[in-house]
């Protein structure tokens, strides 16, 4: 069976706080404000992974009122919450995102992105499609009050049988 996911997500930028999207970080001299590192990108993908399998949202599982979660390096949640997913029998099959920023130029860190994301999900990297938009300067992302991220994932439920090769 095939289950499909979709998460969004927003945070606000600041002076003062590190650029971190798709677990790479971007050299900029603003950064996301949040509870974690503030990963808008893998955050919108928790939340596509925890939506195809039912698992309501990023919050649930990791409350921005718990202090264990401040600052964590967001590829934790984003492993924790693949872990989620296996334990209910699921896999990433692919995932598409796309990034939602009028400032930094993100093509030259997309690769990268990649490769983060499609290590964490234990997929090739053919399966991982990750992309990025201005909003021609309309509205908060626009006027660089903020990045926002969406993500679609299609997630795959493992078959014991194929994985033991019986
Ligand atoms: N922060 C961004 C936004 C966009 N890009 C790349 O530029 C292309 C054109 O963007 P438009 O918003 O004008 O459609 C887009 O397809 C991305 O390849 C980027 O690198 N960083
Ligand atoms: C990621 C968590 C972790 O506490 O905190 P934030 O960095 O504030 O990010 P958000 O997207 O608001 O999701 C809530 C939390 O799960």
């Amino acid at each position: 069976m095939m289950r499909i996911g979709h998460g969004y997500d927003v945070h606000r930028l600041v002076s003062g706080r590190r650029l971190v999207l798709g677990g790479v970080e971007i050299p900029w001299h603003f950064g996301l404000m949040g509870h974690s590192d503030a990963d808008v990108l893998l955050h919108a993908i928790c939340d596509a992974v925890l939506g195809a399998v039912g698992e309501g949202d990023i919050g649930r599982h990791f409350p921005d009122s718990d202090p264990a979660y401040k600052g964590i390096d967001s590829r934790k949640l984003l492993a924790e919450t693949l872990a989620i997913a296996a334990r209910r029998g699921f896999r990433v099959g692919n995932l598409d995102a796309t990034i939602i920023a009028q400032r930094p130029k993100l093509a030259p860190y997309i690769g990268a992105m990649v490769e983060t994301i499609a290590a964490l999900c234990q997929v090739d990297i053919r399966q991982v499609n990750i992309k990025a938009t201005t909003t021609e300067e309309l509205g908060f992302a626009g006027r660089g009050e903020g990045i926002a991220a969406h993500a679609v994932v299609l997630m795959a439920e493992v078959d014991i049988g194929a994985e033991l090769d019986v």
